[in-house]
């Protein structure tokens, strides 16, 4: 059970495809509602990895990952939407609908998306809309800790921007772990830092 704001909590983790070859040794985090903590370290580092570990895809070897309501928003939005229905009905089928009524048109408007998009089928819409209708999905989830993959690079810059802008204003309600190679979007958006090529904490 995690108490009062913490979302996330990581204790004592050791964690390696081979037993013998650790990826995380003895790591710790603890994040809480309304933090962002950015994940950097070049390829290969184990970024997805932690992903894959807080949605117990697999399993620590040693020491415990707690968390609040998790959702994802990977890198390429087409892994995260059935090809063959409709974007708003794979909305539609994990969101409350009260919650999506009073919040569907303000959310589209932040994320400049119109409602005939959502009507389409994922392959009918850009990278970058179909980006933004998993990040439209995500927040209208209302998860706790919100997990972000290099979401924002399939986005043009400004539209990247007013993204993140649109998911650190919804800090209030959730933590935020997010992976990036973008050293200034982490260093402007970030209240921690964890450099997985040096594994050491700033804050
Ligand atoms: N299913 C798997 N089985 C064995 N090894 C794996 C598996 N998935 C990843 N690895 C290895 O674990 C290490 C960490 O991979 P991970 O995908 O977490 O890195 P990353 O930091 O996210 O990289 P990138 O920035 O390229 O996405 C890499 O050396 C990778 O080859």
């Amino acid at each position: 059970m995690l108490t009062n704001d913490l979302v996330l909590k990581i204790e004592n983790l050791d964690f390696g495809y081979d037993k013998n070859d650790l990826i995380y040794k003895d790591f710790n985090l603890e994040l809480k509602k309304g933090e962002l903590v950015a994940i950097t370290g070049q390829s290969g580092k184990g970024k997805t990895t932690l992903f894959e570990l807080i949605c117990e895809n697999l399993k620590p070897l040693k020491g415990k990952i707690v968390s609040k309501k998790v959702s994802s928003i990977y890198q390429d939005p087409y892994s995260s939407f059935h090809p063959s229905h409709k974007v708003l009905n794979q909305i539609l089928d994990v969101v409350d609908k009260n919650y999506l009524d009073n919040n569907l048109n303000r959310l589209c408007n932040e994320l400049q998306l119109n409602n005939e998009l959502l009507e389409k089928k994922p392959h009918q819409l850009s990278g970058g809309q179909l980006q933004r209708c998993s990040i439209l999905r995500s927040l209208l989830m209302q998860p706790e800790l919100l997990l972000v993959d290099e979401a924002t690079s399939a986005l043009d810059n400004i539209i990247a921007l007013e993204v993140m802008q649109l998911l650190i204003k919804n800090l209030d309600r959730c933590g935020i772990v997010l992976i990036t190679h973008d050293i200034s979007l982490a260093n402007w958006s970030a209240d921690k830092i964890i450099d997985l090529d040096r594994l050491y904490e700033r804050v």
